[in-house]
């Protein structure tokens, strides 16, 4: 109350939410790496849309499938882009070329057109020799050295990325590239967050700590990004280019997107534009796409431990089809015959978002909202975790349950009545077509060769309670699993060469 009487919002009140404290607004009570379970709460407590403050910052939490297409989708002009306070981290870190951080402008629009073209629906099955290839490998490395699964899926997710946009290969160990990519994913995932941008625009002082004060980790992390951007921006980019002028490129993204530009203009100016908005936004390509493949593969592991009985059936299900004695490997064609494996993917998905709170959106000016108002240049933080726990749609939210996702009918694929996990309106995830495909071949062939098992003595329940988290913008579970064969490692490889 006391807030709304400071400011002016036109007779109308802020939405419902905790009182704040002073100054601090609501960031005490918060715990800021996995801020998903407080905003959760509140949602609980105070409904739909929720206003809070961060510091100086406005924030609206939308905990509703209903009210975030209400905003984000049907009134995505005033929606669209991000806030300020996030976008300036990004420069802070040099990172401005990122499509996801991008304010609405002419610049995120020809991003989105550069991803279009390769990620629509039709586009992406040309992607499918890359993905079953990296499936393949990672099959092998599971044979090998199960015990660092999470070092696999690492690979597997970048190296299908930078093959489908650079057709850069991968090294199978210490992939040097990987070394750079993997120390500025981490710090990406770490900062580049509302929650943070509040503390920034609160404290900005913070940006002129001396890198050497302890405590200034924030400049440290900054300086070391700023010199990793252009080897993670224009390296590949080059090895594209070097390999176009010598004859020698595959196709990829970049490079038919590079010779694309020619037919579209005959203008040097706008012709260095697009080059420009090419180079950046494949970098974004792969920042976006490996940190939330792998973790929606670590959810995958986590619900088939938790879960032996839908690990039976999906077993079942893919013996049915490709004979318990492995005649063969799975291929794309037996999808549409596996329609508890797609069930599983939908799942997976939807019971812990990877991207728990999105990527916050902001309002470009005031709106009033079923009554309330909404400040311009308020954060708005589409809580997924929260959609995914509504129990009128979801009955027994907290369980693993594929066959929630069946009574559509058999094999329908992509991310259906889940699609809030990747976001809204015009600013919705542009891989989700991509990354349905990758999952689709690593869920396959995991459950055709390996019995997924729990580490002894690992006592989880069924709501996967009290299982370690990572924080930030994406998240993934970590703990051990115990992958058994379920076929001799001289059988899969033999299939493999085969297949191949
Ligand atoms: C399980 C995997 C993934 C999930 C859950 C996911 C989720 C999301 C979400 C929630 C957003 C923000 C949407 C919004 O602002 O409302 C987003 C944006 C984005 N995603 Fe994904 N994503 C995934 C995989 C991928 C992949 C594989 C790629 C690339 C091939 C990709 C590329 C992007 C890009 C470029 C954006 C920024 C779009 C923009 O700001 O306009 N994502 N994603």
């Amino acid at each position: 109350q006391s807030l709304q009487r400071k400011r002016n919002t036109k007779g109308h009140p802020l939405p419902p939410g905790p009182p704040p404290l002073p100054f601090v607004g609501n960031v005490i009570g918060i715990d800021l790496d996995h801020p998903w379970f407080a905003y959760s709460r509140w949602g609980t407590e105070y409904g739909e849309i929720v206003y809070t403050r961060l510091f100086s910052q406005d924030i609206v939490i939308i905990n509703s499938e209903r009210v975030a297409h209400d905003l984000l989708d049907r009134r995505s002009h005033n929606y669209s882009t991000r806030p300020p306070g996030l976008v300036h981290v990004l420069d802070f870190f040099s990172h401005d070329y990122s499509t996801t951080f991008l304010p609405y402008s002419d610049k995120l629009k020809l991003h989105r057109r550069i991803f279009h073209e390769a990620f629509h629906l039709k586009a992406v099955s040309s992607f499918r020799p890359i993905q079953m290839r990296n499936t393949r490998s990672l099959i092998l490395n599971l044979l090998t050295s199960p015990e660092v699964y999470g070092t696999h899926f690492n690979v597997f997710s970048t190296s299908i990325i930078m093959s489908i946009m650079y057709d850069y290969a991968i090294a199978p160990v210490d992939d040097p590239f990987l070394a750079l990519v993997d120390r500025s994913l981490e710090i990406d995932i770490k900062l580049f967050r509302p929650e943070v941008a509040a503390v920034v625009t609160q404290f900005p002082i913070l940006e002129k700590l001396p890198p050497w004060l302890p405590g200034a980790s924030f400049v440290r992390d900054a300086i070391f990004q700023r010199t990793l951007v252009p080897m993670i921006v224009d390296m590949p980019f080059e090895h594209v280019k070097t390999n176009m002028a010598a004859g020698t490129a595959a196709p990829s993204v970049v490079s038919d997107a590079l010779k694309r530009i020619p037919v579209k203009t005959k203008d040097e100016g706008e012709a260095a534009v697009l080059e420009k908005g090419i180079k950046e936004s494949s970098a974004t390509a792969y920042a976006a796409a490996s940190g939330s493949t792998m973790s929606a593969l670590c959810v995958f592991l986590l619900a088939m431990i938790l879960y032996p009985e839908v690990q039976t059936r999906a077993q079942a299900e893919i013996d049915s089809i490709i004979g318990e004695t492995l005649e063969r490997l799975p291929d794309w064609d037996d999808r549409a015959s596996m329609p508890y494996i797609n069930a599983i993917i939908l799942e997976t998905l939807r019971w812990f978002p990877v991207a728990p709170l999105g990527v916050a959106h902001a309002a470009v000016n005031d709106d009033i909202y079923e009554g309330y108002y909404i400040p311009k240049g308020a954060t708005i933080i589409p809580n997924a975790w929260f959609m995914a726990r509504n129990p009128d749609k979801f009955p027994n939210p907290t369980r693993f349950i594929p066959e929630r996702h069946m009574s559509k009918g058999p094999s329908k694929p992509g991310p259906d009545d889940i699609s809030f996990v990747f976001g809204f309106g015009r600013r919705v995830c542009v891989g989700r077509h991509v990354v349905d495909a990758s999952l689709f071949a690593a869920v396959v062939h995991i459950l055709t060769v390996f019995r997924l098992e729990r580490a002894p003595g690992w006592n989880i329940g069924p709501d996967a309670e009290g299982v370690e988290w990572t924080g930030g913008l994406t998240t993934h579970p970590v703990f051990p699993c115990i992958f058994t064969p379920r076929h001799t490692k001289e059988r899969v490889s033999q299939l493999i060469k085969m297949q191949s």
